[in-house]
């Protein structure tokens, strides 16, 4: 019994950590690794676990929060109503459910008017807010954890769609979605391998990844567009119905989604499965679609959970699957060695690309899924990241497939290969092995880690075969006419590679520490092991026991750091580093650092400060901001209406202030 509980606890556990970390990758960096629809069934699985066992309920727990943390870069920007998620709908059933739910509810309150349905394309982009004082764009800002987003402006000024002028002097918010048309989508793209730059795996990291970029010059060149799908009630407009403020949008020069339906969740049903069809004949992407409440007054009985609306659902479409036939499987080495088996396919297309590979992921799966050589198999593709192979289809063998056993040396170096008892993966164990080389580059250079534009693929490929690199260290040693040397490198850009990674040296030490891509240190590590111990040198001096001191560090990954700085030819490596002037320390912190290592959350309206004041306030002494409440809260600072979080702080017996308590705290500290 006991054991069970464990199990279900451990499992609980899993879940929260994998969709926490595919959070971010998503929603904070723009760079998901796994598809929708495979995020989507974990999501589902923890919410079934949790809601059969209450017990594990965790306020933390990725079920009822919304999007991720808003990047340190950009200026913050405090929503006036919470952006909040939607709640999902994957099949008919669901939707009868929905509607089961929102009519009980008005019962309840005695409501006798039956709700009208409004059925939407949910287009697969980046919700922005936009805020306009007398007619004119003041603010735009992403959604960020749902109460904090990210300033956007400049960006969002440059989308041709975003009127900077409406047609008559409202003040109003409004929602909207910026996504990529698919054809430019696909054009850009095109330029983007002509000129080695990496490629965006579908459009909607493309639209999210050019919102939100530092230089708006970067945005005003791609091609992103914008509808708007809500209209924040405020004072000036009597709305009674979403539809009515939609036309009203539109008046105001905005562009909405001509295509929309009003009417009852049978019909909305009907409508979710014609879409699934006709999905393809659109120029944008839709994931799903989207039903509302059309009755702004129902909508206001119906109110909201801690993530969604109860009064709208997303309807997601099911992932999309083809059937091909694996012509090869041929094996691929990362980074970290591990060998990938991929399925090399008879082309297929799929929701308006071309798949010709799909992984395999590792030895354990080709067996568990007997896939073979000449097999017709399934493939799924969903959200679009990596295609992958569902299941084999065996009624179509006929004998003479052909089993494929993973090699016994590396592809890529011949050395041996090895696979760890407790892994699934096969590894060579050549630490110069070429293909290890390459991949590291590539994700030193990658943007979550050095940020280098223009460092690609094939330039990598080009640069080592003419041995201008070796390691990413030799990258900062790179001379122009070495450069232009090289096949398709003009020169200008080769100035603009080397001016790309001598900007990169800037970068903050933990992200250069994620670069260094040391198994299993994800950034968020990277970031625990600098904070931790703040320099190279102490980081390259900490042993396992050391190392195993930081939350979170567990006894693999201690042993992967300390195996990575033991290694000669790592050594090496940041010896480069080091003298080719990329930071070796934690940049400095200020005198008075009295709150030190004190982790703060700040919520509702202070008198004295803005939230900007407040936040400087406190990192001035050492202290950190953080914007949700955690387990490792020490201090929530609530003004004048805070919002959700004083009760979850409550919860967590975190410390609250109220302002004087605040000032105190501040200048008490200084004078110890
Ligand atoms: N692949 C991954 O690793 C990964 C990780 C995290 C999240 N995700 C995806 O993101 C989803 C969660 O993201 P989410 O919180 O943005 O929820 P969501 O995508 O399920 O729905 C909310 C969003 O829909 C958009 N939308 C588009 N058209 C709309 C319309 N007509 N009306 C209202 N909204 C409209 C808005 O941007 C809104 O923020 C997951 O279900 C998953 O599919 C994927
Ligand atoms: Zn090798």
């Amino acid at each position: 019994m006991d054991e069970e509980v464990d199990d279900l606890q451990e499992r609980i556990e899993e879940l929260r950590e994998k969709l926490h970390y595919h959070n971010r990758r998503y929603h904070v960096y723009d760079d998901p690794v796994i598809s929708d629809a495979e995020y989507d069934e974990m999501m589902q699985e923890l919410k079934e676990l949790e809601r059969r066992h209450p017990r594990f309920q965790d306020p933390n727990s990725p079920t009822r929060r919304v999007g991720g943390e808003p990047l340190d870069e950009f200026e913050k920007v405090e929503h006036s109503q919470r952006m909040l998620s939607l709640d999902n709908a994957f099949d008919d059933d669901d939707l009868y459910d929905f509607a089961d739910r929102i009519e009980r509810r008005l019962d309840s309150h005695k409501i006798k008017e039956e709700p009208d349905y409004v059925i939407e394309h949910k287009v697969d982009g980046l919700a922005v807010i936009l805020r306009y004082r007398d007619g004119r764009l003041e603010l735009a800002a992403t959604r960020g954890d749902g109460s904090v987003g990210e300033n956007v402006t400049a960006n969002i000024k440059t989308i041709p769609s975003v009127p900077l002028r409406l047609s008559r002097p409202a003040d109003i918010e409004i929602r909207g979605e910026v996504f990529m048309p698919e054809d430019e989508f696909e054009e850009m793209n095109r330029r983007r391998l002509e000129e080695d730059k990496n490629l965006f795996a579908n459009p909607r990291n493309a639209a999210a990844g050019s919102v939100r970029q530092l230089d708006p010059s970067i945005a005003a060149e791609r091609p992103l567009d914008f509808l708007a799908y809500s209209l924040l009630e405020t004072s000036a407009d009597n709305f009674d119905r979403h539809v009515k403020a939609m036309e009203f949008m539109k008046k105001l020069g905005f562009k909405t989604n001509q295509y929309w339906r009003k009417d009852s969740v049978e019909k909305a049903a009907v409508l979710c499965w014609e879409w699934t069809e006709k999905r393809n004949q659109l120029n944008y992407e839709i994931d799903g679609m989207v039903i509302k409440v059309d009755q702004l007054a129902l909508r206001e009985v119906l109110g909201s959970t801690s993530s969604s609306p109860r009064w709208a659902i997303a309807y997601k479409f099911p992932a999309q699957q083809k059937s091909t036939r694996v012509k090869d499987i041929v094996v691929s080495v990362g980074r970290t060695g591990a060998l990938t088996p991929n399925a090399i396919l008879e082309p297929v297309d799929i929701d308006g690309s071309t798949v010709s590979r799909a992984t395999l992921h590792n030895e354990d799966e080709i067996e568990r899924k007997d896939v073979r050589i000449g097999d017709r198999v399934i493939i799924q593709k969903a959200g679009d990241i990596i295609p992958e192979v569902v299941r084999v289809i065996k009624e179509e063998r006929n004998g003479g497939e052909a089993k494929f056993n993973m090699p016994e040396c590396c592809p890529s170096c011949g050395s041996e290969v090895s696979r760890d008892p407790d892994e699934a993966v096969l590894r060579c164990s050549n630490a110069a092995c070429p293909a290890q080389l390459r991949e590291s580059i590539l994700h030193f250079v990658s943007r979550e880690a050095m940020n280098i534009e223009g460092i690609g693929p094939s330039l990598v490929d080009r640069m080592m075969e003419a041995k201008l690199v070796e390691d990413y260290g030799d990258l900062y040693y790179l001379e122009k006419d070495e450069l232009i040397r090289l096949e398709r490198v003009a020169s200008k850009s080769a100035d603009n590679i080397l001016q790309a990674i001598k900007e990169s040296k800037n970068r903050e030490f933990d992200r250069l520490i994620y670069a260094l891509g040391i198994r299993h240190v994800g950034s968020r590590t990277a970031a625990l092991i600098c904070e931790h111990f703040n320099s190279l040198e102490r980081i390259k001096k900490a042993g396992v026991e050391d190392l195993k001191e930081i939350d979170e560090v567990g006894p693999v990954i201690a042993r992967s750091v300390a195996d990575f700085f033991e290694r000669e030819k790592n050594q090496e490596i940041l010896q480069k580093l080091k003298d080719a002037g990329l930071p070796t320390e934690m940049k400095e912190q200020s005198d008075s650092d009295n709150l030190e290592d004190l982790r703060f959350v700040l919520t509702g309206r202070l008198d004295d400060f803005t939230r900007q004041e407040a936040s400087e306030a406190i990192e001035q002494r050492g202290g950190r901001v953080t914007s949700s409440v955690s387990g490792r809260t020490d201090y929530l600072v609530a003004g004048e209406n805070p919002g959700s979080k004083l009760d979850e702080a409550r919860e967590r017996d975190v410390t609250v202030l109220n302002e004087d308590e605040f000032l105190n705290i501040l200048s008490e500290k200084e004078g110890d």
